[in-house]
């Protein structure tokens, strides 16, 4: 099994191709697996792209059984809380089909040490604030049951099938790699914080606020914001953990500090020297009040902390967008 090679499935998109990028600097050969429904083949800087799609089983088995990775990171997937409650059955096949996909092939071709990508909307309205993995994972929203049924089906082959995997839910991904070269890029983008930018650019008359009568300071959803970077970097220190023979975990990546709606429109104008205009909209359906994380698990498992606070989140970001045309 070749010793430094690493298959990233959905090494285009966001998280991934800055996950790609780490691994490269860190002496891995990461191998992109992409059907680039929502990556950009100009995010594949650091390493081969294989164009194919994840839920077809035939093309991921001879990605996984030709290379014989030596370990899996698996990103790709469906990903808007919003969308997934309007078009739950793609998100079901593409996320849950996927996964089980990744799963059978890597059985097949022996490659026992999994990356996963899953997300703190598996724990719905939590309990306890900051949530930790052993918060009881009763997601609300169709996405958040994807990324569950996934990690239910990784753990049944860990527990029985040798597979070895670290999950990861990540809390809200933001930033960009500060030399410019990638950031985040979905068409069509519903994410706040480049949907802010966009309105402190002049590319967007309003900044719509999704509810803001929620239990929260000031009524608007809070969100812990994790710099892109500081993903990445989890994941490298993940497949190292697994490659050097380290047990299977489900950990939280977040910085346990939580930001609201409100709150980082202030940092956008603070960054921008903009005012943005706002517009009351009522709830976004499927939208948890608070998500913040306890990160202690991560600490003590892969020696991870985030490096980045919202101040580097949003300047990272704001010149991501600044500089790009879409
Ligand atoms: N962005 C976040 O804040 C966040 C938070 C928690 C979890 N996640 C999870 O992290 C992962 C990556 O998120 P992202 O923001 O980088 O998303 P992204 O859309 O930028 O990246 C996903 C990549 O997967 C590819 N892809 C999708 N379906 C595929 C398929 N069937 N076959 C092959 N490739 C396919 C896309 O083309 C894209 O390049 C996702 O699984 C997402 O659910 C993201
Ligand atoms: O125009 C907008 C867009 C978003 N929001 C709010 O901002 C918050 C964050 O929303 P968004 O940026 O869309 O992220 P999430 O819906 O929290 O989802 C992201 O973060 C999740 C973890 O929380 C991941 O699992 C998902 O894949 C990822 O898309 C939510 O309260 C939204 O209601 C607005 O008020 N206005």
């Amino acid at each position: 099994m070749a010793s430094n090679v690493i298959l990233v499935i959905g090494g285009a998109g966001y998280i991934g191709s800055h996950t790609c990028m780490l691994l490269a600097e860190s002496g891995y050969a990461p191998v992109t697996f992409d059907c680039l429904s929502n990556g950009h083949r100009e995010f594949v800087q650091w390493g081969p792209l294989i164009e194919g799609d994840v839920t077809n089983y035939e093309a991921i088995e001879a990605a996984i059984c030709d290379l014989r990775p030596a370990a899996i990171v698996h990103f790709a997937g469906l990903i808007e809380v919003g969308q997934s409650t309007l078009t739950p059955t793609d998100f079901y096949h593409n996320n849950v089909t996927g996964t089980l996909n990744v799963l059978r092939a890597a059985q097949k071709a022996g490659v026992t040490s999994l990356v996963f990508s899953s997300t703190c909307a598996t724990y719905g309205m939590p309990q306890n604030l900051p949530i930790t993995e052993e918060e009881e994972q009763q997601p609300i929203n169709p996405y958040g049951r994807t990324k569950l049924i996934a990690e239910m089906a990784i753990r049944d082959a860990c527990q029985h099938e040798g597979m070895r995997a670290v999950i990861l839910r990540y809390f809200n991904a933001a930033g960009a790699d500060f030399s410019g070269r990638i950031g985040e890029w979905h068409e069509p983008e519903t994410h706040l914080i480049p949907l802010t930018i966009d309105v402190a650019l002049g590319r967007r008359k309003e900044l719509t606020i999704f509810g803001n009568d929620y239990e929260t300071r000031d009524g608007t959803c809070i969100r812990d914001f994790v710099h892109v970077l500081d993903l990445a970097d989890a994941h490298v220190r993940a497949v190292r953990h697994l490659i050097g023979g380290g047990d299977s975990d489900a950990i939280n990546l977040g910085t346990g500090t939580g930001t609201s709606v409100l709150e980082l429109a202030a940092a956008v104008e603070a960054v921008s020297g903009h005012h943005l205009a706002r517009r009351d909209s009522p709830r976004r359906p499927g939208d948890p009040s608070t998500l913040v994380a306890g990160n202690a698990r991560a600490r003590r498992v892969l020696g991870w902390q985030p490096v980045y606070g919202l101040d580097d989140i949003v300047r990272s970001a704001f010149q991501w967008h600044s500089a790009r045309n879409h």
